[in-house]
């Protein structure tokens, strides 16, 4: 099991999985769509052909539906905000589809329409808000059929009953497989995240590894410059790891690692992304901060690590130091190259005799 470290959820929170989420939307959004463009085509060839034939409640409701659809298709374009359209086209067809129950549309056939209702409710607005919308316009609908005579056009008991039988199934089953697939669509979404957050994170450490960097960081960096650039990579390296492994144990070395881990968590700011690079190896991106001022806090840190120590098993107080190379990225196509001039600035701080920060400005 990955150890989690205690400040992990910065980086975490950089992973994202909107490519899983952004086919939903478009299905959502296709559903919608479709429907909407359907019904501006049939609502418009059902007024023009039978205005003088509908009552005149009838005939009005559906301009409104058409001028509603239409704006909230507009609206749509403008603001990509598809939950409020969905919302809003949905409300006006329920409207339309009281209309039509208590009109009965041409030849008292209205009540046919009204069976793609809860489809396409629950396709373009999910389980909760299509069972809302559904059932109140089943409630509403049996009212209509079986309540009190307000002027509403007499149907036929068994096609009452027949059209309450057949919208009830449509209703239930559309329901059965959106809360499934949804349900479904959700564990996916889940087991997604989870393994790709497990394939960016360091199974010794908790912390990020150079998986993280090279593959998911540096595509945010590419798609938001202006969030990240310029910024520096520090290069830091524990000083002697193998003697420290071989006087102690490799058990001790691991949790030197784990606890070093931690101080670049604690000293550098949440803003920072750090990595274990490989072995005793880490990086530290520190965004929107020049190489110059990145020497500077990359030398608190070092002097931070030299004071710090760590007991072992028999209680005996370990010191141990870094090495830190700095360079600066000013865009992504630089960074194998920059790494490169950190890495060089690392050995002349080990050549220079250890717990040394090098960098352009040295
Ligand atoms: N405990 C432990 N040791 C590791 C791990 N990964 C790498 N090492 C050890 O880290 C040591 C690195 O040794 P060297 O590359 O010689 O570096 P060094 O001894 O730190 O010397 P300088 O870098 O020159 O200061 C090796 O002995 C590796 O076995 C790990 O996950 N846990």
């Amino acid at each position: 099991m990955p150890k989690k470290s205690n400040n992990a959820q910065n980086w975490l929170s950089l992973i994202n999985i909107d490519n899983v989420y952004s086919s939903d939307k478009q299905r959502q959004a296709l559903s919608l769509f479709a429907m909407i463009a359907i019904a501006i085509v049939v609502l418009s060839m059902l007024v023009i052909l039978n205005y003088d034939v509908y009552s005149p409640i009838l005939t009005i409701s559906l301009i409104l539906v058409n001028i509603t659809i239409t704006s909230s298709t507009l609206y749509f374009i403008k603001t990509g905000k598809l939950e409020v359209v969905a919302l809003i086209s949905m409300g006006i067809v329920f409207i339309m589809c009281i209309a039509l129950t208590y009109t009965g549309g041409k030849e008292n056939t209205g009540l046919y329409w009204l069976m793609f209702y809860p489809v396409v409710s629950f396709a373009s607005l999910g389980a909760k808000h299509g069972t809302w919308l559904g059932s109140c316009l089943l409630v509403c609908c049996t009212f209509i059929l079986y309540g009190p005579d307000i002027g509403q056009v007499n149907y036929p008991e068994v096609e009452k009953s027949r059209f309450l039988a057949a919208f009830t199934l449509v209703f239930v089953f559309s329901f059965i497989g959106e809360y499934f697939r949804h349900k479904s669509h959700m564990d996916i979404a889940g087991i997604t995240l989870e393994q790709t957050q497990d394939a960016y994170t360091d199974q010794l450490t908790g912390g990020a590894n150079r998986r993280f960097i090279t593959s998911h960081f540096l595509k945010l960096v590419d798609e938001n410059p202006h969030e990240y650039l310029p910024f520096s990579i520090l290069l830091l390296d524990l000083d002697n790891f193998k003697a420290m492994n071989d006087t102690y144990g490799h058990d001790f070395g691991d949790t030197v690692l784990i606890e070093f881990t931690k101080l670049l968590e604690s000293q550098f700011p949440s803003s920072a992304v750090k990595a274990r690079y490989g072995g005793e190896e880490f990086v530290v991106i520190l965004p929107n901060e020049r190489s110059q001022r990145a020497a500077k806090l990359a030398d608190k840190f070092r002097n931070h690590v030299s004071e710090h120590v760590i007991l072992t098993s028999d209680k005996a107080k370990v010191a141990f130091t870094c090495s830190i190379g700095v360079a600066q990225v000013n865009n992504v196509a630089e960074y194998d190259n920059e790494l490169k001039k950190a890495d060089e600035y690392l050995y002349l701080a080990k050549e220079q005799g250890r717990n040394k920060v090098m960098s352009a400005h040295s």
